[in-house]
């Protein structure tokens, strides 16, 4: 309840104000049974009507503006708090470390951006306005009754008690059965999103309705959840409204006992029954807000589950002050690492133990091993994705942590193998490495990659949008080369994919790669044999350890397993290299 309320920080004197205007409208809403009864009074003693049909007029004008004032002042308070929700929830996302924001399909986090957030907008703000005011207004109308006839005012709070006490025991069901759908529809979010990036297999295997009924699961089991809610609350609801016609007849029956009796004037009971009636809108309010608050409450745990994302912020520790930097000398290593050993989890064996590795300013180093030999691991070290558990990374010579994640960043250009495209044009895509530069520029990098004429015929250019199936594999692991290559960056990091390439394209951009070589250093994670023959120094790692290093030609006289790497290489990844 508290982490939900926190989304209302910065708009709580706008929530004062609905709730004045609320207990304002409410307060009109009171007194119209009691003028109603001056009415009826001034009939039966032939008094002046005058006044108090202006006074029904008025509350009914009034009544009505500041109802319209309130509801538009919330509404647009809701769509406040749901944009703060979504605003704070994306960047956190896009800033929590990678295996956090890995661990969880993505699909599932967008869940709770989108639909966990909607259920944000009644809860964090006319459920509370609303919920205050139905509680002022039921004690209000029981004051007024008490004034009216204590006697019939009991007959009431004792139906009015009955109807609370069952709400109390079905309500907690509502919001477990919210919860669990909620849950499900976020499964069911994350496994969309993976079945439809990988549509492909999912079509070659012919696995279609099998993997939509996998999906669909989450959704039957969410709407079976849905329905357990809907039941109770349908219950809780034909409970009070049959409660409060109870008490109605129940007033009724009482009130005309009493009427005979000389107890009680007819415009009394006229005027409690008024307010009999409108006691189903206090304690309706009551209930929707209560289930408002309740979805509401539910859908903050899913987002508050989202904060356990670390973000890089939280889990670096601040760059240690030092005193102006002297530029590093010609032959000091670009990047070091020494004796670094590096786990994912406090319990997992070590993806890499002990790794000694200087990489020189300028040259080609390949890494070469065996799948999950830790290649991987290495550069998400170097790009501080993982912090290492022993040993020390040194850039230019000084330790990481005496540099920010920027400075290091800064210095460094990576290549997934997967080479994502992000949302947005070719020009986006390219200027995330380098937010200033011209289309010229651009240009420069596209022709380095051979894709300037492909995006020069393209009707829109760099401004046309990426999708996902609008370019092919080596199209895509161009573009990201060209979005690395135009940050010129000190340290290139290359996760090569296998066979994107056709001979011709790729010979170009192994020219272009080598030409960045000539003036800084470029390491890259091979899978092709052309790579291993051409690099200045390749190094080979198994089982988190190096192994051998050395060029191709040494490894290939002295170390098996590279023989036997290269082999692999040679029959699987290249074979028209050999
Ligand atoms: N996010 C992760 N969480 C837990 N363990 C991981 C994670 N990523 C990698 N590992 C483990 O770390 C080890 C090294 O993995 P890594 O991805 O670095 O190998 P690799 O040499 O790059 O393999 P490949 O060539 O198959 O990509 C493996 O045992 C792998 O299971």
């Amino acid at each position: 309840m508290r982490f939900l309320w926190s989304f209302t920080r910065p708009y709580r004197r706008s929530l004062a104000l609905a709730l004045l205007l609320a207990l304002v409208g409410s307060g009109m809403g009171l007194a119209t049974p009691m003028v109603t009864k001056g009415v009826l009074d001034a009939l039966g003693s032939s008094g002046s009507l005058q006044g108090p049909l202006l006074a029904l007029l008025f509350l009914l004008v009034v009544g009505s503006a500041v109802t319209y004032w309130q509801w538009t002042l919330i509404g647009a308070l809701g769509e406040r708090v749901v944009l703060r929700a979504r605003e704070s929830m994306v960047h956190r996302f896009l800033r929590a470390t990678v295996p956090a924001v890995t661990r969880r399909p993505p699909g599932e986090l967008a869940t709770r951006v989108t639909s966990d957030t909607v259920l944000l907008h009644e809860a964090a703000t006319s459920a509370p306005v609303g919920l205050i005011n139905a509680v002022i207004m039921l004690l209000g109308t029981l004051v007024l009754m008490g004034v009216l006839d204590l006697v019939l005012l009991g007959t009431v709070v004792v139906a009015v008690a009955v109807v609370g006490a069952l709400f109390a025991v079905l309500m907690p069901g509502i919001a477990t059965a919210q919860r669990h759908a909620q849950d499900h529809l976020g499964r069911l979010g994350g496994n969309l999103e993976g079945a439809l990036r990988a549509i492909r297999t999912v079509k070659a295997g012919r696995a279609e309705d099998r993997t939509a009924e996998r999906i669909v699961a989450d959704a039957r089991t969410s709407a079976e959840y849905g329905i357990r809610a809907v039941r109770r609350e349908a219950l809780a609801w034909t409970i009070a409204g049959a409660g409060i016609q109870l008490a109605i007849v129940l007033v009724l029956g009482v009130g005309a006992w009493r009427v005979s009796e000389g107890a009680l004037e007819v415009s009394s009971l006229v005027a409690f029954l008024l307010y009999a009636f409108g006691l189903m809108e206090p304690v309706s309010e009551l209930g929707q807000n209560v289930t408002a608050l309740q979805s509401g409450i539910a859908a903050a745990e899913r987002i508050r589950e989202t904060e356990d994302l670390r973000t890089e912020e939280a889990v670096r520790r601040p760059a240690r002050q030092t005193s102006v930097r002297e530029p590093a000398a010609p032959d000091t290593p670009v990047l070091e690492l020494r004796d670094v050993t590096a786990a994912y989890g406090p319990d997992a064996e070590p993806a890499v133990r002990g790794v000694d590795l200087a990489i020189p300013r300028r040259g080609h180093t390949a890494i070469v091993g065996p799948s999950g030999a830790g290649k991987t691991t290495l550069f998400s070290l170097v790009l501080r994705f993982l912090e290492p558990t022993g040993g020390e990374l040194l850039l230019d010579g000084r330790p990481y942590r005496d540099h920010t994640h920027d400075e290091i960043r800064s210095r460094l250009a990576y290549v997934e193998q997967d080479t994502p495209i992000v949302p947005g044009t070719i020009r986006d895509n390219l200027l995330l490495s380098r937010p200033g530069a011209t289309d010229a520029e651009l240009r420069r990098v596209l022709d380095a990659v051979r894709l300037a004429e492909k995006v020069d015929a393209l009707d829109d250019g760099l401004g046309t949008p990426l999708s996902g199936t609008a370019v092919s594999g080596g199209e895509r692991q161009r573009i990201a080369l060209a979005r690395a290559l135009l940050r010129a960056p000190d340290v290139l990091l290359l996760d090569e994919a296998t066979a994107q390439l056709d001979g011709l394209t790729e010979a170009a951009v192994q020219g272009c790669i080598r030409a960045r070589a000539e003036t800084g250093a470029v390491v890259t994670i091979a899978h092709r044999l052309s790579t291993v023959i051409d690099v200045d120094t390749v190094v080979v790692l198994d089982e988190g350890r190096i192994r051998a290093r050395g060029s191709h030609d040494e490894l290939l006289a002295t170390d098996v397993l590279y023989r036997e790497l290269v082999e692999a290489l040679r029959i699987s990844a290249d074979p028209q290299a050999v």
